[in-house]
């Protein structure tokens, strides 16, 4: 089966630093991925990439089997994201940046309403849909985003970051919202830097280090923390040593 997102050979070099160095990707049907990494590493560079944001020097990605590029408004409007700012208009309430990312996905707001109902029931958002994003704590933003990125259910979704922010309840039921979703098939590739939640949460970890996928984690198998810092410092030994 063609995979739902796949990154190949990519190469990025950004003011003047080669920021991926050959990274791949292979993203499933109904997978939930992982991309962990120290600062720096790259990681959200490989999702802006994913996303057709930023147009790699070298190296292909496909989305559900096709290039993304020479169109890749097009792919990026097909991808349920949230990568940089959460929330892009801030005078605007939080409903009406809801309603515009639906738009820009080319669905109807009023056929998304009852998702972005339960959407904001599930996170404690409720209350805030209709205040100006301006007026919204950092989390409340982040859940803002996240409504955004996934209220018209899509086959990928690209989530920079997504738990920053927010507090337990809503990890919890942003959890139980990955899992439904790729249980129905849906593809969600996720950055983070807690450990914990990746290993609740993700079918695969693949570990970021200068630009290259290094090592990949199946998180239930294995201590995820562990695993992580003994793959990064035994890849700077051996640089250490070349
Ligand atoms: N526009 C840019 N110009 C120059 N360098 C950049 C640019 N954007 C990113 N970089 C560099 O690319 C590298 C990777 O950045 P990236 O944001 O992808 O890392 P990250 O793994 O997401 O980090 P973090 O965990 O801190 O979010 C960093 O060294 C960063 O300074």
């Amino acid at each position: 089966m063609t995979a739902a997102l796949t990154l190949s050979g990519i190469q990025v070099r950004l003011g003047g630093c080669e920021v991926l160095r050959g990274l791949d990707l292979e993203l499933s049907h109904g997978q939930i991925r992982a991309l962990v990494g120290l600062n720096g590493a790259g990681k959200t560079t490989a999702l802006r990439v994913a996303l057709g944001m930023l147009r790699p020097d070298a190296g292909h990605v496909l989305l559900h089997g096709q290039d993304i590029w020479p169109s890749p408004a097009e792919a990026w409007c097909r991808v349920g994201h949230m990568v940089e700012t959460p929330a892009a208009y801030p005078e605007l309430t939080a409903r009406a940046n809801i309603d515009n990312a639906i738009m820009l996905h080319g669905m109807d707001p009023s056929g998304c309403a009852p998702r972005v109902a339960q959407l904001s029931r599930a996170l404690g958002m409720e209350a805030h849909l209709d205040q100006p994003v301006r007026r919204l704590s950092l989390g409340t933003r982040q859940k803002v985003g996240l409504i955004s990125a996934l209220a018209h259910e899509p086959s990928v979704a690209v989530l920079d970051e997504p738990t920053n922010g927010l507090d337990p309840l809503a990890v919890v039921a942003f959890r139980d919202e990955l899992r439904r979703l790729a249980g129905q098939g849906s593809s969600i590739l996720i950055t983070s830097h807690h450990f914990d939640e990746l290993a609740r949460v993700s079918d695969a970890v693949d570990v970021l280090h200068h630009g290259q996928v290094i090592a990949t984690i199946t998180p239930d198998e294995r201590d995820l923390e562990k695993v992580f810092f003994d793959t990064v410092l035994a890849a700077d030994q051996q640089l250490q040593e070349i």
